[in-house]
């Protein structure tokens, strides 16, 4: 081993001392998602398969490889009109195809913001921002996950501290998600918004909305959350990804044609990057034909009831356990149904209630800090349009199960050294 490959090596064994250690898995072929983004279940789609085989055929001469980045002979009439149809669809003026929602985020926080602008961004905002973000030379500050009058607290000091913010001669970026990742909880998007216009009146307040988790999933046709609250002039840039409840990869980014000809000039990872291939972009336009003709809007239904019914049997589950001193060190479940397919249910023990989970065929995943703030260690659970009734009921019996193992909703609870065991 080279010193080089030691020092890596000290790095993986300091993860794994305190069970952070990332490793690649792949879940048995039969398993019962209750992990993926693949909320729709589109990835195992007939329908989506058809759709996606009938756009190759359209032209049978097609080229398969963009062939370069987008800047040189990357581009093509078939993307330029995939995405002014996408735009159409979230009723934007414009959009920009990317090859990654992370390309997308971190190109438009590193070359948007200016020099001494401000970036106030959620506290849980994805890794993709912060990246952009760390490459601008804005000034960067956080706001409580989700608070409003936390951001309220932070925009009223950057007016009172900068004449020239208050006086709109310096633009202030407001960086949110539609859905979270972890929680599955949606931005107070329309009192951010208001907050946003009533602090900054002169123009010079953006907000750019990541709707990676809504994509698909959330508002009419699966249009979004901006969409949904009617907010699409009110908002500066929204990013719509396609790898999760649209089963494909790339993103768009709407916005107006001068944001859209800007990111074409200075988006790093958008130049120096071969544009998709187009396999690819017939997978993502074969996915908004899904959309487009409401083939997906049964899914979301039946996603919306599978989400109450889980919801209801964990709180059940819950209620049976409630008389046991310390229950929420073994489990907590959401107190309102989420209004996205995410569920987090928190224990102390994560990996021990994945791995009696998995043992029993369902796919479903410890998160722990850093991933999550301390202290919400959880499994994190997303339910599926192809999930079942009796899917669902399973999944809930075996957690129950392994509470069951470990404490007894009658009887003393364990003592802390048999805790330690587990
Ligand atoms: C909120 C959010 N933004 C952006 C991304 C990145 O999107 P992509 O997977 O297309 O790179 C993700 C996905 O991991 C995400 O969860």
């Amino acid at each position: 081993m080279s010193n080089l490959e030691r020092t890596l090596q000290h790095h993986l064994d300091r993860r794994r001392a305190s069970s952070t250690l990332r490793n690649l898995t792949i879940s048995a072929p039969n398993a019962v998602d209750f992990s993926s983004n693949d909320f729709l279940s589109l990835s195992t789609s007939p329908a989506l398969r058809a759709a996606y085989l009938q756009e190759l055929q359209r032209d049978s001469s097609f080229r398969i490889g963009s062939g370069g980045s987008r800047l040189l002979d990357g581009n093509s009439e078939y993307a330029e009109a995939l995405e002014r149809d996408i735009a159409a669809f979230h009723n934007a003026p414009a959009g920009l195809l990317c090859n990654s929602g992370f390309d997308a985020n971190a190109g438009i926080f590193a070359c948007i913001p200016q020099p001494n602008d401000v970036v106030v961004y959620d506290a849980f905002i994805h890794a993709s921002v912060h990246d952009g973000m760390r490459l601008s030379r804005a000034k960067r500050i956080a706001f409580e996950h989700n608070s409003v009058e936390d951001l309220q607290r932070v925009l009223e000091e950057c007016v009172a501290g900068d004449e020239f913010v208050r006086r709109g001669r310096r633009n202030v970026f407001v960086a949110v998600e539609a859905v979270y990742s972890m929680d599955g909880d949606l931005a107070p998007l329309k009192e951010i918004v208001e907050v946003v216009e009533r602090l900054l009146p002169q123009g010079n307040s953006h907000v750019i909305v990541d709707e990676a988790h809504s994509t698909g999933a959330l508002g009419a046709k699966g249009r979004g959350l901006v969409c949904e609250l009617g907010l699409e002039e009110r908002v500066f840039a929204r990013l719509h990804t396609f790898g999760k409840a649209l089963a494909c990869n790339g993103a768009v980014v709407l916005c107006s044609p001068v944001v859209r000809h800007y990111l074409i000039n200075y988006s790093r990872p958008l130049i120096y990057t071969t544009f998709m291939s187009y396999p690819s972009l017939a997978a993502i336009r074969a996915a908004y034909s899904l959309l487009w003709d409401g083939h997906t809007e049964p899914l979301q239904l039946h996603l919306r009831f599978l989400v109450e019914e889980l919801f209801s049997r964990l709180q059940t589950l819950r209620a049976r356990y409630s008389g046991v001193p310390d229950i929420d060190h073994w489990i907590q479940v959401p107190s309102e149904a989420p209004n996205s397919p995410i569920f987090a249910v928190l224990t102390s023990q994560p990996r021990s209630l994945a791995k009696h989970c998995q043992d029993a065929g369902f796919v479903v995943r410890a998160v722990v800090p850093p991933t999550v703030p301390e202290g919400t260690s959880r499994i994190r659970v997303c339910v599926h349009a192809g999930n079942t009734s009796e899917q669902v009921r399973r999944f809930v019996e075996r957690i129950d199960e392994w509470l069951g193992l470990h404490i007894d909703p009658e009887g003393p609870v364990e003592t802390t050294s048999e805790r330690a065991r587990l």
